[in-house]
Order: structure tokens, then sequence, then C-alpha cells
């Protein structure tokens, strides 16, 4: 595999958010269908921008054609509340998708948002491990096939937020975060576990996304999106407001 980044990462552009929900749709249920040497390991993003995406994967077209029982659904980041605050995550994707799907409970993997969040990290880079087979990773060897990412006004992506000592984890899969610019404690994926991935899927809709979008692509060392890197391929799925055109 040869590597990206964001600004070596291909763009697609796209007219609107549901155009982008449905390309997002089909092809990541192509992605499915075709790994079929071991599990299809997917990292899913938070906030509102993929609410439309599955919706779609749980419509009943892909909810039957999309190999569920193969699949093991992770988050690439969580509010450290409780999973029936409005603000998770794992909410979110339980009403617009799980609950209209027929997958093993075994195979989703919601973080941990009880007692202490460093633990909680830890045992969610655990739950990582154990599906990896390892527990250091090894290049040419990704613990995702897809890592699903959005990104905030303020540059971050997953809950990498600027300035946090999150940013310079080298070492863990998992952290936690305490943004100074947005509410809750988090846990997210570091840069290495990101960075090992077949595709990393960014998706943004709006012209609220413009100003992030132009400086991480433009690679701002600033916006903590600017750092992420794959070991496989990086694709910008954009409309039109979003990418200014
Ligand atoms: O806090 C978060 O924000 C980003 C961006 O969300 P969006 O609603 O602006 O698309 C998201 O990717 C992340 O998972 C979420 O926790």
């Amino acid at each position: 595999m040869s590597g990206h980044d964001v600004k070596t990462g291909e763009m697609i552009v796209l007219a609107d958010g549901e155009a982008i929900a449905q390309y997002m749709a089909r092809w990541l249920t192509e992605q499915a269908l075709a790994k079929t040497d071991g599990p299809f390991v997917v990292a899913l993003s938070g906030g509102s921008t993929p609410k439309r995406l599955y919706e779609i994967l749980g419509s009943a077209d892909f909810a039957t054609r999309f190999p569920w029982d193969r699949t093991q659904l992770f988050f690439g980041d969580e509010r450290f509340v409780p999973a029936t605050d409005p603000a998770s995550n794992y909410t979110m994707t339980r009403t617009a998708l799980l609950s209209h799907i027929s997958i093993p409970p075994a195979n989703v993997h919601p973080m941990p948002t009880e007692g202490d969040p460093a633990a909680a990290a830890a045992r969610y880079q655990a739950e990582l491990q154990a599906v990896y087979g390892a527990d250091t990773l090894q290049p040419g060897r990704p613990l995702f096939d897809v890592v699903m990412l959005g990104l905030g006004d303020n540059g971050h992506t997953a809950s990498l937020f600027p300035r946090q000592p999150v940013l310079q984890e080298r070492r863990l899969w998992v952290s936690t975060c305490v943004p100074d610019d947005a509410p809750h404690t988090r846990l997210t994926l570091t840069y290495p576990a990101i960075h090992s991935s077949r595709h990393v899927v960014f998706m943004l809709a709006g012209a609220g996304k413009r100003e992030a979008f132009a400086k991480v692509r433009a690679g701002d060392p600033a916006e903590p999106a600017s750092h992420i890197t794959t070991e496989g391929e990086l694709v910008w799925l954009l409309d039109k407001a979003a990418a200014a055109v």
C-alpha cells in the first residue's frame, strides 16, 4: 500500500449531503461485499453529517444486502456521556442504523462511557486488539478496512481537538481528549490507529465546512485533521458548498 494524507487524497465533489450519503452507502456496501478474507472492520464517525448515510444503510434495500454478520462496527470517537444522552454518537447510530439491521450484538462496539475515561479508553483499545489479533499495529496489516471521518469548524476530526495532548499520542490506539472549545470529555482513536487503515473517508457537507477544509487540504499544521494519514487510500467526499465550486 502506498499511503496517503489529506493533501494527496482524492477529492470527489457531489451535489449535496444527500448525494454524499447515497454514494457512500453504495461504496461501503461494495467494499464490504468484496472483503472475503476476514471481517470487514469499520470505524464510524459521529456528529450530524453521517446520520443520513446510516439511515440509508438501515433501509430495506441495503440492510438485506450488506454482510452485517461479518462486519465489525467500531466508533472513531465518542462523547463521555451515558448512552441515553442525545449527544452520544452511539445513540445517533443506534437510532438511524443499528435498530434497523440484523447484526450480531458482539459485532457492535460502542465506546465505553462509564467510570474513569482513561480506563475506558484502555478497555476500548483492548477490544480493538482482540479483533485485530495483536497488541501492536503492524505495517501492511491494517486495523480498519474503512475509517469514516468528519471535520469540525475548528479543524477537529474524530475527537482530535486543537491544542490537546492527544495530538502527540503515538503509542496508544485510543485516548481521552478534553476540548477547550467544545463540550464533553471525549474518547477518540489516535493518529496511529487511524493510520492503520485501508481507506480513510472524510464526509463534508455544507458551506460551514469550507474554511476548515481549505486549511486542512493546504496542510495547515494547526488543524488536527491536517495530520491524518493512512497506509491505504484517503478520499474526500464533499458537496459543492464545502468544496466551494
Ligand atoms: O464532535 C464531532 O464532530 C465531528 C464533525 O461532526 P459534524 O456534525 O460537523 O459532521 C464528527 O466527525 C465527530 O465524530 C463528532 O464526535
